[in-house]
């Protein structure tokens, strides 16, 4: 194959994944007003995952307490994928897989709204994080693809990526987290 070849058959499965996308609009919606509300009453967006999944959550994080397109006040949003400090002392003490349930124990309120980036929808972090939301009565949102995986049975909204394939999930994945940011910051 060229690499000519190559780029169009990554362009090509990353368009017929965001036309697949199509029948996920609603949820998506619903997605965004559960967050605006979460900020309009004084709750925050706490986001987490793994490699490509993690800088997704930095990203989306940046975008509302920053600005997406929009001049309006900051809005809190964290991701726990960013203190180095913590996220080797917890992992040194108490192992990698509480990395991030730990920190949603130090910070989830049942105000506040989680969501998890997992393309397999498998990360135990990640399942963790979320059941320890689930238990302090977060809303629970889960960014995932392919069948879902554990995440699918456990969030409240669940936005599954219509591919398997981990990189075109990640793909869709940001499109969905800056559409989020679009209707988060719309009057
Ligand atoms: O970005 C990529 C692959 O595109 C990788 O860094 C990927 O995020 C990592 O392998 C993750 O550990 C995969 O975890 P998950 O999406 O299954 O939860
Ligand atoms: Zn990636």
């Amino acid at each position: 194959m060229t690499a000519i070849d190559t780029l169009k058959q990554a362009f090509n499965e990353h368009q017929a994944v965001i036309t697949a996308l199509e029948p996920l609009l609603p949820e998506i919606a619903a997605v965004a007003d559960v967050m605006r509300n979460c900020l309009a009453n004084g709750g925050k967006i706490l986001l987490f995952g793994n490699g490509g999944s993690a800088a997704d959550s930095q990203h989306i994080a940046a975008e509302i307490v920053g600005r997406y397109k929009k001049e309006r006040r900051g809005l809190p949003a964290i991701a726990l994928t960013t203190d180095t400090s913590i996220l080797t002392s917890v992992g040194n003490d108490y192992g990698f897989d509480f990395i991030f349930s730990r920190q949603v124990e130090a910070l989830c309120t049942p105000a506040d709204v989680v969501i998890g980036f997992s393309t397999s929808g498998n990360s135990r972090n990640v399942v963790l994080g979320i059941e320890k939301a689930r238990e302090i009565g977060a809303i629970t949102v889960a960014m995932t693809g392919g069948t879902g995986g554990k995440l699918a049975n456990l969030c409240d909204h669940v936005l599954t990526m219509p591919t398997s394939d981990t990189p075109r999930i990640q793909e869709a994945h940001i499109l969905i987290g800056h559409s989020l940011c679009d209707l988060v910051e719309a009057d």
